[in-house]
């Protein structure tokens, strides 16, 4: 086992499934104790026993991002002691903007907008009482850099997250607390299950230059190099990865 990130103590929201999960196996198998984030702790629970049982370190809090309560208790209690943390959970709701519901537009603001901030500052208020400094690593997506259709407040929601990365990271930089952003392309998970077999997702792959989806494992050096001290003269950075999808003339 590379022992990269071994002493590391590093929480991941929305553990459950999805690139959050693969998140979590990835930091354990390098080495953190990662602390798994997420609304239903029986899932969680499962996934850090199956961590543990394959060798890694891990744990898991139950923690909503849109429920400021919860949040505080994880980080006052089993996630004090953290070393960085990724702010991973987030929906998307697609539709046309004009039948778009307030519910909705709320929901993916709350989720993936507010939820990423109430995270990090939970995160950096325990960093600060620790005075170790820390990172914070938050899953944007290229879509807060470009835009497509039927998708405004998710696109609204990480361009949101692109610019809040560089508010915190200037602001926290005097704490030795580092915030940077992933820009993921498009990856097979539940948040667009089915995406790929539409006439729009088949005219998006011919955007993307590789001409394929991302792999997860494709995530994992980046998430690692940002979680290390590697990256200890990085912030306020955004980093894409997707296939070349952003400098795509088409
Ligand atoms: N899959 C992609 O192609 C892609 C591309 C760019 C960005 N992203 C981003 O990556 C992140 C992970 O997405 P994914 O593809 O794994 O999607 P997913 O739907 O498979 O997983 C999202 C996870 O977030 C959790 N979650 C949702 N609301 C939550 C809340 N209130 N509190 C705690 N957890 C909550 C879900 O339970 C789920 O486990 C998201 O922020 C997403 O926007 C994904
Ligand atoms: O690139 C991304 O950030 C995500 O993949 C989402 O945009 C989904 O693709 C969308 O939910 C599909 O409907």
């Amino acid at each position: 086992m590379n022992q990269n990130l071994s002493g590391k103590t590093i929480l991941v929201t929305g553990a459950s499934g999805g690139l959050g999960l693969h998140f979590a196996r990835t930091l354990a198998a390098d080495g953190a104790h990662v602390i798994l984030a997420a609304r239903r702790l029986d899932k969680v629970e499962a996934a850090a026993k199956e961590i543990a049982e394959s060798g890694g370190s891990a744990s898991a809090v139950a923690l909503d991002v849109t429920d400021k309560a919860s949040i505080d208790v994880a980080f006052a209690g089993p996630a004090a002691n953290v070393d960085a943390v990724v702010n991973n959970a987030g929906i998307s709701i697609a539709g046309a903007a004009l039948d778009l519901t307030e519910e909705d537009f709320d929901a993916v603001i709350d989720t993936n907008l507010k939820g990423v901030f109430l995270v990090a500052q939970a995160a950096a208020r325990a960093m600060n009482t620790r005075g170790q400094g820390g990172s914070i690593v938050n899953i944007a997506s290229v879509l807060g850099l470009r835009v497509a259709g039927h998708l405004s407040s998710y696109c609204a929601s990480k361009a949101g997250v692109v610019q809040m990365t560089k508010a915190l990271a200037l602001e926290w930089a005097r704490y030795g607390i580092r915030v940077n952003a992933i820009c993921p392309g498009y990856f097979q998970t539940e948040i667009n299950a089915g995406f790929f077999d539409t006439p729009a997702g088949e005219a998006m792959m011919k955007r993307i230059p590789q001409r394929r989806i991302g792999q997860l494992s494709d995530l994992d050096a980046p998430l690692k190099l940002l979680c290390s001290d590697g990256s200890g003269y990085m912030t306020g950075s955004v980093i894409a990865v997707d296939g070349g999808h952003l400098v795509s003339s088409m």
